[in-house]
């Protein structure tokens, strides 16, 4: 059962879905404006920026996530988010194709390698040019070019672009077509997962003219012949876009939500079915209509707020417009 956060509310909080696709979805919120008096809107930029500086700094000393991710060699704190949301909903499985939006400096992008190993592939865009983490592909570019989409959508739709050499060593394996290899790889719960959804009638996607023909001609396509055909090779897209706040409280979130949007459009077209799509965003006005079409695209929606989240909200608020 989805529980609904009222706007303002001062907490971040979390969407989760699945599909007709039908692929699982899940939405990361972050609060995103709240009051600020006038002498600190009208502060000096510098010593708001100075004074920011020094609260973080503080802030990642005291905090134990922060402290975590050092010791564990994690390029932020933010990987235990996910790591919490995989736990809970199991975002992951070897062998799995990631897109990482907005990766940069790369903590959830270490975590899709591991929980992807072996023979995963991770594929992270960002706008600012970042040292990706071992065994990550990377396109730098703005997420909202249709270019770059195009060029993330080309690369994703190659199998073995980004994938390191497979290698079957287990003797369990032997014998085995790749595929086979693959579905066992790919476990036995998504196995039956795959059987169950083999009977359901995916109202969503059209048949290529390839696909009609054999149609036609009585053969029926698996689902996995089916995301093969459309180009459909991902299966979990993660977006942690964040533009710069601008101090405006419904700009940045109106802002969000393009990404999200950007972002949706992109995991609808490349999703396998039974992908994932997991997104964050200042919360605000439009979230409803997002959350709206993210129920009429998948099955599930949830919304979670990870436990290492932030409980403060610290970055600089403004007047709410709205
Ligand atoms: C909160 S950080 C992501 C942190 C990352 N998930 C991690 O675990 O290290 C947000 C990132 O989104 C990127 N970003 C914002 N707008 C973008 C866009 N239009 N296209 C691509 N990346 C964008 C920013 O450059 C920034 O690096």
């Amino acid at each position: 059962m989805l529980s609904r956060r009222v706007f303002r509310q001062l907490t971040d909080s979390v969407l989760l879905g699945s599909s007709h696709n039908p692929a699982a979805t899940l939405c990361i919120t972050s609060r995103c404006a709240t009051r600020i008096s006038r002498s600190r809107a009208n502060s000096s930029p510098l010593r708001h920026s100075s004074s920011s500086s020094t609260r973080w700094k503080s802030r990642q000393g005291k905090d134990f996530f922060a402290k975590e991710a050092r010791v564990q060699g994690l390029k932020s704190r933010a990987a235990f988010k996910l790591l919490e949301l995989n736990e809970k909903h199991k975002l992951f499985k070897p062998g799995y194709t990631v897109v990482d939006l907005g990766f940069a400096p790369g903590s959830w992008s270490q975590i899709a390698v591991n929980r992807t190993s072996p023979n995963g592939r991770i594929i992270g865009i960002d706008l600012i040019p970042a040292q990706p983490p071992r065994g990550v592909s990377t396109i730098q570019g703005d997420f909202l070019s249709p270019a770059i989409q195009d060029e993330v959508r080309a690369y994703v739709r190659d199998p073995d672009l980004g994938r390191p050499r497979r290698q079957i060593t287990s003797n369990s394996s032997e014998g085995l077509t790749e595929e086979e290899v693959d579905d066992m790889e790919r476990g036995y719960i998504d196995a039956e997962r795959h059987a169950h959804l083999d009977g359901v009638e995916l109202e969503t996607i059209e048949p290529t003219a390839e696909g009609k023909d054999r149609e036609a001609r009585g053969a029926k396509l698996s689902l996995k012949e089916r995301d093969t055909q459309q180009g459909r090779a991902v299966d979990v897209v993660l977006s942690d876009m964040m533009m710069n706040t601008s101090g405006n409280g419904f700009r940045d979130h109106v802002g969000s939500m393009d990404l999200c949007m950007a972002a949706l459009t992109f995991a609808f077209d490349t999703l396998k079915t039974g992908g994932h799509f997991l997104c964050k965003y200042y919360q605000g006005p439009e979230e409803r209509a997002f959350e709206t079409k993210l129920k009429r695209l998948f099955a599930k929606v949830n919304r979670e707020k990870p436990d290492s989240s932030r409980n403060v909200w610290v970055a600089p608020t403004v007047d709410i417009i709205c």
